[in-house]
This record gives C-alpha cells, structure tokens and sequence, in this order.
C-alpha cells in the first residue's frame, strides 16, 4: 500500500487539538500506533478519554517545554508500543510581537515553544531511534521520521508576527541541520510550511470573521483554506517509505499563497 505507516509507532504533539489531533486520528486509522501528547489534559480525555483502552492509541499530559516531561513522553510510549518509528512536532503558541516593541519575554517564549521544544524532542527522540537501529538485527529496514509542522510564516512576514515568523524560520532551518545530522543513521527530517488551515485558534476567528475568511481566500490562489485532515495525508506521506529519499526539505502546502503574497494577515 502507498504511503503505508501501518505497524510503526508515532508520537504527535499538540495531538489534543487541531492539526495535531487530526494527524494523530488519521495516523491511527491507517494503522499506526499513535501516543497523542498535550499539555491539555482536558482536552485529551475530552477528545481521547473514552478511547483509552484502545490498544492503538494513548494519550500524555504534559508541558513539552520541560526535559524531564519529554523524557517521560519517551518512556511512556516505549512502555505502550515498545519502539517510536516517527514524531511528529506540532504543539505551539502564536501570539502577536510587534517587530519595532516585542519585549525579550514574548519572544523567548515562542522561541522555546514553537523551537527549543522540537529541537530538544526531536534529540530525546533520534538517539531512542538509534538505539532501535542499533539493536535490530534486520536493520536495512530500520528507519525514523521526525516532521516538523512549520508555517508560510516563516518566509512571509508582518511586522505583528516578529516572533512567531522568527520560531518558525529557526524550525525550518533545524530541519535541515538535523537532517544531516541524522542522515548517517537513516533518521529522515521534513518540515511540513502550512497556509492558512481550518484549525485551533484560528478555526474560531475564521468563523468569527467572515471578512478576515474573504481576504485569506482572496489571498490564496486555489481559494480556499485547507482542512486539517487533507494535510495529515501529506504528513503521512513524509511519514512513510514513499517519501524514503527525502530528507531536510520543508514541503510548502499554502494553495499557492507564499508565491502570491509575502505579507500575513494576524488574526491571533
Ligand atoms: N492553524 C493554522 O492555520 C496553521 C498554519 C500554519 C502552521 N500551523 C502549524 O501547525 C501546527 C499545529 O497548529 P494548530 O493550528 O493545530 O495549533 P493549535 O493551537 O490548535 O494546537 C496546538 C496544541 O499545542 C499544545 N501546546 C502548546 N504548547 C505546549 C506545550 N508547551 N506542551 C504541550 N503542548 C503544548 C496546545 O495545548 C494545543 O493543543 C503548529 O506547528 C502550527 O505552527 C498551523
Ligand atoms: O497560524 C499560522 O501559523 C499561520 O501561518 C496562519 C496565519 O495565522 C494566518 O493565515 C496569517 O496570515
């Protein structure tokens, strides 16, 4: 089957909402075992709860921002499902920083949130993989996938979204460091750039704001915004064998909006 993850394990972050849960459900109903990781307890049980015996998908609660909780996520996954194949960054924050007056603490906090906690996962995760590898007799077939959920943000711009824009550059450009970095051990790295999607926050305003909807559309050259579960098919596809010689790239999935349009419209 193209694209198969049937049989390999992923954990998603930022799975109790949005584009993360989307991905985590998609990945389980073509046959992943997925470990949906949140600092949103609530939300989890409320999405997952009546699920929890079901023996392909787990959930864990947590602030991702802390080590000793990433390295918890690691152990609960290999206590679930034994081994982690792929992982899947997309927990984040967005908020507003004007680029003339962002103060040093809004920065640093969407540099650690939407950065230095994929940065820091993806480590905790790859030497896991490697160990894997080392451990497995039939290694050729031994392979990790780390795919970083990123934003045309990072290549278009608004002076309202300094940190943001910048959090997502810095995720793009640790992609391709860590892709080479890990190449030698078979660990593949993408980073998936998103446009607008109909997701989490932004969901509410595009409900909310009609007129903010026209002009996303308006803006975008195939017309439309995208629904989450149309990119969890991209993401599984970098998730999979099918995309077995790529690696460091960040695959732009916008409707065409970054060639148009360099400037963003904040809606947060
Ligand atoms: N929605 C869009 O239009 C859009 C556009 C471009 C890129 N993206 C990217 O897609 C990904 C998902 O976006 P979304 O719209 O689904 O976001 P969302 O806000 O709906 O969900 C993000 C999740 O991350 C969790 N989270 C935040 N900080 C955390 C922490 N420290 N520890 C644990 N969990 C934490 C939140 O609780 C939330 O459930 C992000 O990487 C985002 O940058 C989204
Ligand atoms: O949420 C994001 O990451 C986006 O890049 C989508 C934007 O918030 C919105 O489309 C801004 O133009």
């Amino acid at each position: 089957m193209s694209f198969s993850i049937s049989g390999k394990t992923a954990i998603v972050t930022g799975g109790a909402n949005g584009i993360g849960l989307a991905i985590g459900r998609h990945f389980v109903d073509k046959g992943a075992n997925v470990m949906f990781a949140d600092m949103d307890e609530k939300q989890l049980v409320h999405e997952l709860g009546e699920n929890e015996e079901d023996s392909a998908q787990r959930y864990f609660a947590g602030d991702l921002r802390e080590k000793l909780t990433q390295a918890n996520l690691l152990s609960a996954t290999i206590d679930a499902f034994e081994k982690v194949d792929i992982l899947i960054n997309a927990s984040r924050q967005i908020v507003p920083s004007d680029a003339l007056s962002a103060e040093d603490d809004a920065v640093e906090m969407l540099m650690q949130q939407n950065f230095m906690t994929a940065l820091r996962l993806s480590q905790t995760v790859a030497r896991r993989m490697i160990k894997q590898a080392e451990d497995d007799d039939d290694d050729e077939n031994v392979i990790g996938a780390i795919i970083n959920l990123s934003s045309i943000a990072a290549r278009n711009t608004h002076p309202e979204l300094l940190a943001y824009s910048v959090s997502n550059a810095a995720l793009n450009q640790m992609t391709r460091s860590l892709a080479l970095s890990l190449a030698e051990n078979r660990i593949r790295v993408n980073a998936v750039a998103f446009g607008s999607v109909m997701s989490g926050s932004l969901q509410r305003t595009l409900k909310e704001n009609r007129e903010y909807r026209k002009e996303i559309e308006e803006r975008t050259p195939l017309g439309r915004v995208a629904s989450a579960s149309e990119l969890a098919e991209t993401v599984q596809f970098l998730a999979s064998d099918s995309s077995d010689f790529m690696t460091g790239q960040v695959l732009t999935v916008d409707g065409g909006r970054s060639l148009l349009d360099p400037v963003m419209v904040p809606a947060h």
